[in-house]
């Protein structure tokens, strides 16, 4: 066995001479070569004299015999050696269940991925060589004093050091990656002496000291581990405690301030930090930039990372390559799809209990933002997402480049990897362009849907399952599909290609035949038998706003049920209900309805079940449903909530159903409680709830409550929607039908009148968020006036007394509602009568008191805290 794992040294391989007059033969075409070309070398390669002073015995025979490296001055004498491009060593250093291997994938990934030959070299490899394949290595085997132990040990350490010599010394290898505990001075001395003089060599050393990290840490590698298969979790624990226990006995971590080396000190749980001793150059440099993004998602294995091409694009159906078309009728029908075959995967927390937020990057261009506009999730679009630039050839077909460019075309077929288009971009460009959003990804501990192209996926999908970057070009990238990414613990990923099902898209193709939809959750309703209501959710809800909506969602049905009707609910309020924290609860005074939700999914009933369960503890209470959405983390999502308990009350017309408190009881102060709040009113969430709130207070009779309608924000290419967060269609009262037409929006028209839902503060009026809202508010209740005057027929059934009596009963809600709002606004320049029945021509200008000095609200709505202020607020329309 030995012999076979000496095989490469014993093979008659030829070191070169290293005087510094033969370096190693470098790899002349090696990627991004020209682009990465500085030399790098440690300014000092000199080592301290303690780590010169190798004990005998330790050198291996032909290393005593090939050079004298025992000889220190020998050492230093020696001419430095200037290769054309240096060969690193990155020697690892710490107790097992560290992250070392875990590091070795990340940073070969990286390094390989920018053109840097890495290779891993995992003494445990060579070490599992030697054992039979039922025979386990159990702590013993690793104890300082079992002679047996160290000589099988030793054997795969030297042959493991052979393999990384052998790559160094080759044509292709420029970083060798050296994955073995060292943990003792001894062992450093020996690596030291191996590669001193002929490669550069820095130590990376994981400590952690968090015992919860820890547990989780041995936990996760029993599940990989090849050392411990087939052996119960306790068992195989208890062995590993053991054997961490055996190297502790004799672990020397590194203190000596002469070596070049990177410690990274509880760096995992985000509150360590590292030491980076005589560290320079390049590359290095790189390496210590990588590790302080890439160690925080060290412990983020639940997350997922998602990549998609965009729907099918008008070019694409064309065969024409790059520009910015719109989406296809399919590309339509797989966005309207997306939403859903997400939300079907979307990953618990390590604890099972809670939904792993989710962000949805896209490029800039068209085809991707269409494409995830009914995400319900927070986007974020970068730049360095967009396509490869074609250049000249942008917008042509294949079968024309070869044509009209022949040559062109030619030498992409030669080398598509380096080949860059007429003024435009190679695939090493794109790569190199993506760095710091393949940072970034690493960086975040959430899920990531990259809706992306397809050169630019395959780049990105390169990095993270460690594809040669040969092999790039050529990836399988195909339209219509999702691509999975799970982190393994080891810092690998697993990988699935998931299809669009036939028969999604089928149902799709046939609803979009049928007309509007309001998007593609239409299954989810709320009725009940007295008041018939209909709200059909297509939330997009952020990873805060989610929470809420599952609390809104049982509070509906909590009011709905007594009322003698019944409740469904949709795989994404199951998703809603399922994103609550115990945390979060308490930290918000979250109801009971909300922690049944928590309780019921940790013991692992399904999701809709969970939500079901919780609907009917809230409707068997005698008790209030009681939250307190002031404190809620997100500024939208009490707004939310509250909108929509204001509108299920106003329309199921039920004072006596269980009551429903954002803070306030009634309905018609839900308003104010919503911007008490603070909440972003520039947000559509925000602003469609209180709108909600206000139009269905009003008593119309049907109403189309379109949540967000008009709010895209610019987020919205090509007339489409807008990120809308909830699209419902209250009926009211008896005589709903023929009440002079709903205020309707459609996804199809995405188009409310402008200036009535939800429209943005008008640019240059002084006007802000707060008071553009109550122009909506007002205008909102004006047009109903107007609309519900015109029907007199239909508005037979109510007396002229009748209509007295409401008016007043509505302008001492609405009254009490402003009050409210600028007590808390501490803003009595707030007008109650711009509220009330302000005329149109005080322009909204007049409003400008309000803003001048004052709170505007709008402004800090986007500001949800530090980690927060980089993904888009939902609308889609915040850009990198
Ligand atoms: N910097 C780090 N500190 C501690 N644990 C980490 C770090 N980075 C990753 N981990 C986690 O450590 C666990 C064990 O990782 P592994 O690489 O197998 O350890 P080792 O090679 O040190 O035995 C993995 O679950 C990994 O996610
Ligand atoms: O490198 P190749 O294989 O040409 O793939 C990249 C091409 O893919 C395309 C489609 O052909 O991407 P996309 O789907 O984003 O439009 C082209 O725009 C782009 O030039």
């Amino acid at each position: 066995m030995y012999e076979i794992w000496r095989s490469r040294s014993s093979l008659g391989f030829q070191r070169p001479k290293l005087d510094g007059t033969q370096s190693p033969v470098l790899e002349a075409s090696t990627p991004l070569g020209r682009i990465h070309s500085a030399t790098v070398n440690f300014k000092d390669i000199s080592i301290g004299p303690e780590a010169l002073e190798l004990a005998d015995g330790d050198i291996e025979e032909d290393d005593r015999h090939s050079e004298d490296s025992t000889n220190k001055s020998a050492i230093l004498l020696k001419p430095p050696r200037v290769p054309h491009r240096t060969k690193y060593v990155i020697i690892l250093v710490g107790l097992p269940g560290r992250g070392k291997t875990f590091l070795c994938n990340k940073i070969k990934c990286y390094l390989n991925w920018l053109g840097h030959h890495t290779r891993h070299f995992n003494v445990g490899s060579y070490r599992r060589l030697q054992k039979g394949d039922h025979e386990v290595q159990t702590a013993e085997f690793f104890d300082a004093h079992n002679p047996m132990g160290i000589e099988a040990r030793n054997r795969a350490l030297y042959a493991a050091l052979d393999d990384l010599q052998s790559y160094l010394f080759s044509d292709i290898g420029q970083v060798a990656i050296f994955d073995a505990t060292n943990t003792t001075m001894e062992r450093r001395r020996l690596l030291i002496h191996r590669f001193h003089g002929r490669f550069q060599y820095l130590f990376i050393e994981s400590i952690c000291t968090d015992e919860k990290v820890l547990e989780q840490n041995y936990r996760f590698k029993m599940q990989y581990s090849p050392d411990y298969q087939g052996m119960g979790m306790q068992q195989s624990l208890s062995d590993f405690k053991a054997r961490i226990h055996k190297y502790e006995e004799v672990y020397e971590p590194i203190n000596d301030r002469n070596l070049h080396y990177i410690k990274l000190i509880d760096m995992v749980t985000g509150r360590g930090h590292m030491d980076v001793n005589r560290i320079s150059g390049y590359l290095p440099g790189k390496i210590v930039f990588f590790l302080m993004q890439v160690c925080k998602a060290g412990m983020a294995q639940a997350r997922r990372i998602w990549l998609t091409r965009h729907g099918q694009s008008e070019y694409n159906l064309k065969h024409r390559i790059g520009g910015n078309s719109p989406l296809a009728p399919a590309g339509e029908v797989y966005a309207r799809c997306l939403p859903e075959m997400l939300i079907d995967r979307l990953p618990l927390n390590e604890e099972q209990q809670f939904s792993v937020p989710v962000s949805v990057w896209t490029s800039t261009l068209c085809r991707t933002i269409q494409t995830a506009r009914y995400l319900p999730f927070p986007k974020l679009r970068w730049k360095a997402l967009d396509e490869i630039q074609a250049g000249t050839c942008d917008g042509l077909t294949y079968e024309e480049i070869a044509q009209r460019f022949p040559e062109e075309f030619a030498a992409r077929q030669k080398d598509k990897l380096r080949y860059r288009y007429p003024a435009g971009e190679s695939y090493l460009d794109v790569i190199q362009r993506l760095e710091p959003v393949i940072i970034e990804m690493e960086r975040e501990k959430e899920c990531i849907l990259v809706v992306g192209h397809q050169a630019v996926l395959r780049a990105v999908l390169g990095y993270f399952m460690a594809k040669p970057l040969e092999s790039i070009p050529t990836l399988d990238v195909p339209l219509h599909t999702l691509l999975e990414l799970r982190p393994r613990p080891d810092g690998t990923m697993d990988f699935e290609y998931i299809d669009l099902s036939p028969e999604a898209a089928a149902i799709m193709e046939a609803n979009i035949a049928a007309g509007p939809q309001p998007g593609p959750f239409s299954s989810g309703s709320f009725s009940s038998a007295q008041s018939p209501m209909l709200l059909s959710p297509m939330f997009s809800m952020g990873r805060h706003d989610s929470t809420v909506m599952a609390v809104a969602a049982t509070a509906a049905m909590a009011i709905l049920t007594p009322l003698g009707g019944s409740a469904t609910c949709t795989a994404l309020d199951a998703a809603s209900a399922t994103a609550w924290s115990p945390s979060k609860s308490k930290s918000s005074s979250l109801p009971f309805v909300a922690d049944a939700a928590v309780s019921d999914a940790t013991e692992g009933v399904t999701p809709s079940e969970t939500v079901a369960t919780a609907v009917i503890a809230a409707a068997e209470s005698d008790k209030p449903v009681v939250t307190s959405p002031t404190k809620s983390h997100h500024s939208r999502a009490p707004s939310l909530a509250a909108g929509m308990g204001g509108a299920v009350m106003s329309a199921t017309g039920n004072s006596s159903s269980p009551s429903f408190n954002f803070g306030i009881s009634a309905p018609d102060v839900v308003s104010a409680t919503v911007v008490a709040d603070g909440s972003g009113l520039e947000s559509p969430s925000t602003r469609s709830a209180v709108l909600a709130a206000a139009v269905v207070d009003s008593r119309a009779r049907k109403v189309h409550v379109p949540f967000g309608a008009t709010m895209g924000g610019g987020g919205s290419e090509g007339g489409a929607p807008p990120d809308l967060l909830l699209a419902g269609q209250l009926p009211l009262g008896s005589g709903g039908a023929g009440s002079g037409g709903p205020l309707s929006w459609s996804p199809a028209t995405g188009a409310l009148p402008r200036g009535m839902l939800g429209s943005a503060p008008r640019a240059g009026s002084g006007e802000t968020a707060a008071s553009s809202l109550f122009r909506d508010i007002h205008q909102v209740r004006r047009m109903l006036a107007v609309e519900t005057d015109g029907e007199g027929e239909d508005k037979e059934t109510a007396s002229a007394d009748e209509d007295g009596n409401e008016a007043e009963r509505l302008e001492s809600g609405v009254e009490k509602a402003a009050r409210k709002l600028s007590s808390v606004l501490e803003e009595p320049a707030l007008s109650l009568n711009y509220l009330l029945d302000k005329p149109d021509d005080q322009s909204p200008s007049g409003m400008a008191c309000m803003g001048e000095g004052g709170t505007d609200i709008g402004d800090d709505s986007g500001s949800v805290g530090g980690e927060d202020d980089n993904v888009g607020d939902g609308d889609g329309a915040s850009s990198s």
